[in-house]
């Protein structure tokens, strides 16, 4: 499978049904600015209460084929297997489904992931061992410490600098990996000074 980022901003995504699976896959949505729309007859207390703050419309009842026109992303999660296989059926091929207890009717699926400002670390086992992309998961969260948000920020600035400012290519290519080196993820006074010296 062919891992990439989406950018969900201002796109439909549908999810059937209300329960824990479900509540899992919204709680990772929310905060990517995209349009959550989850048709269930029940939700979880955390559903719920992401419905009284305005996070997600809820649309009380069974699912509709209807119910996905239009979306960007769909995700079956109820427990029930014939409505899961409806919702993949009555999805468009160029839509991105996934069904929660079917891998092979899913055309993408969700990764463990954790980020530090701007790195963003997803893991998949491809179904093999969810429970191992999660063990995965954790451990690197231990070894990637807080300092690699505000690395990421520096080097996303120092970038931008040299991109405007080094006409040199080997000079810029040299100073993108010089920006590499520990010193400036450790040392903010490091990052402040390469930065001025870059104009
Ligand atoms: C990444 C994560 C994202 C998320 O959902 O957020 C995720 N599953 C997570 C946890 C988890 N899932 C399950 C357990 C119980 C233990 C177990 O069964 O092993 C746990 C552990 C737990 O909950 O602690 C059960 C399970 N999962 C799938 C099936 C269906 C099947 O295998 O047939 C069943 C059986 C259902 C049943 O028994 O009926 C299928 C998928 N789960 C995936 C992703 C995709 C492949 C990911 C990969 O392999 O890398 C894939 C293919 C599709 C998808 O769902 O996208 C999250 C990672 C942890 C994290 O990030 O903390
Ligand atoms: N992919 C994963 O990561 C993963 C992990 C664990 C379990 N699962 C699978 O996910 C599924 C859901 O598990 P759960 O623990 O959330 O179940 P659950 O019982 O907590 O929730 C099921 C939800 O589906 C809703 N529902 C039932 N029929 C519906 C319909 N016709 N239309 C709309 N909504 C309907 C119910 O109202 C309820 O809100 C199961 O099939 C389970 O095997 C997937």
């Amino acid at each position: 499978m062919y891992p990439v980022m989406l950018d969900l901003v201002g796109k439909k995504v549908v999810v059937v049904g209300g329960g824990r699976v479900a509540a899992h896959k919204v709680n990772k949505l929310l905060g990517q600015n995209a349009e959550i729309v989850v048709v269930s007859p029940t939700l979880t207390e955390t559903l719920h209460t992401y419905e009284q703050n305005g996070d997600i419309h809820w649309i009380q009842r069974s699912f509709e084929n209807a119910d996905i026109d239009d979306a960007f992303l769909v995700i079956a999660a109820t427990d029930d297997r014939q409505v899961n296989a409806q919702v993949k059926a009555s999805c468009q091929q160029h839509q991105l489904v996934n069904v929660a207890d079917s891998p092979e009717e899913s055309n993408f699926y969700n990764m463990a992931a954790f980020e530090r400002g701007k790195l963003k670390i997803a893991i998949s086992t491809e179904g093999a061992s969810p429970l191992l992309a999660k063990q995965l998961k954790r451990d690197l969260n231990e070894f990637f410490d807080d300092s690699y948000g505000e690395y990421l920020s520096f080097l996303f600035a120092a970038r931008e600098k040299i991109k405007l400012a080094v006409h040199d290519e080997q000079l810029k290519l040299f100073l993108l990996k010089e920006i590499l080196d520990d010193r400036f993820r450790k040392n903010e006074r490091e990052r402040e000074l390469f930065l001025l010296h870059i104009q």
